[in-house]
């Protein structure tokens, strides 16, 4: 297991420009199985969770090709049905979530699919009802083997069209719907859609393969299915969990970053939340320039009662973010409540910004009130775990802004997502050793 050592304190300067996002990535790589023409996809960040889905789809048969850095071409026209009964795809599969969106366009193209119980993090229950639900209304049956934890699904017959209210808003799950349902039979209403823009992007690139889709950006997606898709070219987003962790980062070092191209009409409200902790920043043309800041205050509601910061499903703050809100406030002046609905375990490492001398009570496993220090107590560099991704980029903002060492292991948490975080911000003034 990998470690971060981190010498705090140092202010950055300079710009920065942000990844592909990783969880669109995860969605269009995975719509390349429904096509058996070239699908090329550019801005790819070589990150882990990304490259173990591109090994599976290699594995399943797709010829890869990496024509740059950031640049590959797939082609799924000779896949390999009897991998997924290997124990290679079990181990494969299992290493992470994104994984799962194997299932629609499998089942669409090829009617059957298995699925062992996917990885990611560890931050309470992920069911994955929705999924099975809706490519059960599609026409899909599936069986849980709870000794292997294992699901097979089928479709004997072509998947058909239907209505369907989805039971929550699942970004995955409406990933997988909506790739099943390009290539049913007759039309699919999807109404409780997610609407992120990385589902935007997905079916923006569906569209462009010949899918007929109509309410993209809406939660009511209607799907006329096709017989076939064709090739296409695609561009990944910036990565906008990543740009808020660069606000973050900024504000709590009271360091001077731009970050570069960040696309910012597709970023909803991080940027305005981070305005909320009194982050100052500034667009330039499509940059986000943050200015060095001695303090900054915590907004209050328009009453003056105390803040709170909630996830919610897009428009909503993203629950991704939520982590790097957290310990952004611990510097801030005032006082905030931040309320992680979605995932109940997400906030437990506010025990090491504790052990750091951060002012927080979690309140319960959902919320933490955070008292900030207007910078007048530092936080103490420690030796601390990256229990999920990010939670391990918030610890790693927080040993950048601390006094003395921090140790922080099992950075391939944060690995999953960050692309050569160390390096990319030692290049801007940090001073991170990966041991
Ligand atoms: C690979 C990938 O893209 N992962 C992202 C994806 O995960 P994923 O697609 O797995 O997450 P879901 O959107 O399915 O659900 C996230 C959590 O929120 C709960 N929930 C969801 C919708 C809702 O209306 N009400 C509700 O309570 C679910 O029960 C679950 O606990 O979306 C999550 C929510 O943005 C992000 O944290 C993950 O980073
Ligand atoms: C929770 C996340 O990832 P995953 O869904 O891949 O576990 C995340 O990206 O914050």
């Amino acid at each position: 297991m990998a470690c971060f050592e981190v010498i705090g304190g140092n202010k950055l300067k300079g710009e920065i420009i942000p990844q592909g996002a990783k969880n669109e990535a995860l969605q269009i790589l995975c719509a390349v199985l429904l096509t058996s023409e070239p699908v090329t996809i550019s801005n790819v960040p070589d990150i882990r969770d990304v490259n173990k889905l591109i090994e599976i789809l290699a594995s399943l048969g797709v010829k890869v090709e990496k024509k740059d850095a950031a640049t590959y071409t797939f082609i799924a026209d000779d896949i390999n049905l009897d991998y997924l009964k290997t124990e290679q795809y079990a181990a494969q599969g299992r290493a992470l979530r994104g994984s799962v969106m194997i299932m629609g366009p499998m089942l669409a193209r090829f009617g059957v699919c298995a699925l062992p119980k996917p990885g990611g993090d560890k931050i309470g229950r992920r069911p994955m009802d929705t999924h099975f639900n809706g490519l059960k209304k599609l026409g899909a049956t599936f069986n849980y083997d709870s000794q292997d934890s294992f699901f097979q699904i089928t479709a004997p017959n072509k998947l058909k069209g239907t209505y369907m209210l989805l039971d929550e808003a699942s970004v995955t799950g409406t990933a997988n719907i909506v790739m099943g349902a390009v290539l049913a039979e007759g039309t699919t209403t999807i109404y409780n859609a997610a609407c992120e823009p990385y589902l935007q992007q997905l079916c923006k690139m569906l569209l462009r393969m010949g899918a007929k889709i109509s309410g993209v950006g809406s939660n009511l997606l209607v799907i006329e299915g096709v017989e076939k898709l064709g090739g296409t070219d695609h561009r990944m987003l910036p990565d906008m969990i990543e740009i808020g962790s660069f606000i973050g980062l900024a504000g709590m070092t009271g360091s001077e970053i731009t970050i570069k191209n960040a696309q910012i009409q597709e970023l909803g409200i991080i940027p305005d939340t981070f305005r909320r902790l009194g982050i100052q920043m500034e667009f330039r043309g499509d940059d986000i320039y943050i200015p060095a800041q001695d303090s900054y205050e915590i907004d209050t509601y328009i009453d003056g009662s105390i803040l709170t910061i909630a996830d919610a499903i897009w428009p909503g703050f993203t629950p991704d973010l939520i982590s790097v809100a957290l310990v952004t406030a611990t510097q801030a002046k005032g006082t905030v409540l931040i309320h992680q609905k979605m995932f109940e375990s997400r906030l437990f490492f506010v025990d090491k910004l504790i052990d750091m001398g951060a002012q927080i009570i979690l309140c319960d496993p959902h919320r933490a009130t955070v008292i900030g220090h207007n910078r007048q107590v530092p936080l103490r560099g420690i030796k601390m775990t990256s229990p999920d991704i990010r939670a391990g980029v918030a610890l790693l903002i927080a040993a950048l802004s601390a006094e003395g060492k921090s140790i922080i292991d099992n950075v391939e948490q944060i690995d999953r997502g960050y692309q050569y975080i160390d390096k990319r911000l030692n290049a801007i003034g940090a001073d991170i050793r990966r041991l």
